[in-house]
């Protein structure tokens, strides 16, 4: 399609306020500085790394995250290792290499993703510009009756621990507040008069506590099948309910290894009693259901005037994932898409974001963005892919397409193939992917290639 663009704006640095500390919050406060713009990082927690900042306890979260505001951000258990080789996440110029004393394994433990975050806030002088337990409550824009293309902000927050409310005017907001917090239920009949545990993976830290119970896991996703595995160990029964039988042969190996670990459809019912009744007939009595049945997109502090909603975890419309295209560029969104190679990918996003504000790129028009998205939207629609799933996007193609649109170099082959070959590995080996790889050849050419040796520079 050829673009036409609207005019780039004029003034160079903007004030910009990035809200989060995460992996896209910090490579976006990275960008915005290379750019010259005055950034200000707000993270409620007290350290960066997002999601990778395990958080331990959980006791006083509501366990089925149905309250409003959630304390914890975190839904890392302690066990988690990464599913990605590490060679596939780093930022572009700052790989995630092995350190001595590390965690040195290819998909290494939650930890060693953190460490390599604050040491990537340490080499780029990240930290200055970033104001800890500050939670933002409110995003709303100052001079919507404007014409002007350059929407200005005001964001409120408040310090956690004094209570201090502050208000500030910003040129631009970043948001880059992550999507694994907040917990996708199910409806299930009878889920309201079940009285045994009932608990979202989002508060799910250890298996102790689920010692020889019977516990039901709902969902098979890579949560749902990580914790039965971690469960089978220390449970009485485990029982996994999944939407498909047609699993994984990597999955059946474990499953037919374990007497106590049993598969089932969908949950039909839930019975006062402590029955759990599956669609097939088949019914157990059970002392825990572990739902990893998923997260919810949600901005509960953005009042974008409907210009930005999340319908059926549909956030939009947004132009490429990032760019409402009424609100544009003043107000975009950093890590909305799942199941990319995510870091490289923000990266791409955090580089056009900078690069729009100091006017040096511009979007194209509001139509043709608007085009864009109907698009998008139609050709998901004509291939049965659901709405909820708008940003679910398993295409390498996608992040090269996305690259280009600022001239960001695509993905390396080695990092797609190394990719690619841990998916197969994991559907095949589920329990051992992570610990033998069968693949060496691909390993030592991915292992020569000029990223391992540069430099990391701010
Ligand atoms: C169990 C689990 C396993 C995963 N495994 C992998 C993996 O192996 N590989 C992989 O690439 N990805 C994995 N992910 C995805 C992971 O979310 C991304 O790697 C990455 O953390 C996304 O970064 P982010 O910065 O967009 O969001 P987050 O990491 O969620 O960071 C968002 C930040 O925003 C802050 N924030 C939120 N709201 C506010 C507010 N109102 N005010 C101030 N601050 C706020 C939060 O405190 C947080 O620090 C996994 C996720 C989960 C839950």
């Amino acid at each position: 399609m050829v673009l036409v663009a609207t005019e780039p704006i004029k003034s160079q640095s903007k004030t910009v306020c990035v809200i989060g500390a995460g992996p896209s919050g910090l490579v976006s406060a990275r960008e915005l500085k290379r750019e010259g713009h005055k950034v200000v990082v707000m993270e409620q927690n007290d350290d960066v790394g997002g999601q990778w900042l395990y958080q331990p306890n959980v006791e006083e979260e509501d366990p089925l995250g149905k309250t409003k505001a959630l304390k914890i951000h975190s839904s890392v258990y302690s066990s988690l290792r990464l599913d990605s080789p590490r060679e596939v996440m780093g930022f572009s110029d700052f790989p995630f290499t092995t350190k001595k004393e590390r965690d040195t394994r290819r998909f290494p433990g939650h930890e060693e993703l953190w460490l390599y975050l604050k040491d990537f806030c340490q080499v780029f002088g990240l930290r200055e510009m970033i104001r800890f337990n500050v939670r933002v409550e409110f995003v709303g824009m100052v001079n919507d009756d404007d014409d002007d293309d350059m929407k200005r902000w005001m964001v409120k927050s408040v310090e956690k621990k004094s209570g201090e409310v502050m208000e500030e005017v910003f040129d631009a907001v970043v948001v880059a507040t992550g999507h694994y917090s907040c917990p996708r239920l199910p409806s299930i009949k009878g889920m309201d008069v079940w009285k045994r545990k009932q608990l979202h993976s989002h508060v799910y830290r250890v298996p102790d506590p689920f010692r020889d119970e019977v516990v039901v896991v709902v969902g098979c996703s890579m949560s749902g099948q990580d914790l039965s595995i971690e469960l089978v160990k220390v449970a009485n029964e485990v029982h996994l309910s999944a939407k498909s039988l047609d699993i994984s042969s990597g999955l059946s190996k474990i499953i037919s290894k374990h007497q106590n670990f049993h598969l089932h459809p969908q949950i039909e019912s839930l019975e006062e009693d402590g029955r759990v009744i599956f669609a097939d007939g088949s019914c157990v009595v059970a002392d825990t259901i572990l739902y990893c049945t998923g997260y919810w997109y949600k901005y509960p502090f953005l009042e974008s005037k409907g210009r930005v909603e999340v319908d059926d975890n549909r956030v939009g419309p947004l132009f490429e994932h990032t760019f409402s295209p009424w609100l544009s560029p003043s107000l975009s969104f950093v890590g909305i898409p799942r199941k990319l190679i995510g870091f490289p990918f923000f990266e791409s996003q955090a580089k056009w974001i900078a690069k729009l504000l100091s006017g040096k790129t511009c979007l194209p028009s509001f139509d043709q963005m608007m085009q864009s998205i109907s698009d998008f939207y139609s050709s998901r629609e004509a291939n049965g892919i659901p709405k909820r799933n708008t940003h679910d996007i398993c295409d390498f193609n996608y992040s090269d397409k996305y690259a280009d649109y600022i001239g960001f170099p695509h993905l390396e082959e080695w990092r797609k193939e190394l990719c690619k070959s841990a998916i197969v590995n994991s559907l095949e080996n589920l329990e051992t992917y992570r610990d033998s790889w069968d693949n060496d050849d691909l390993l030592q050419q991915t292992l020569q290639d000029p990223y391992f040796t540069q430099l990391s520079t701010p």
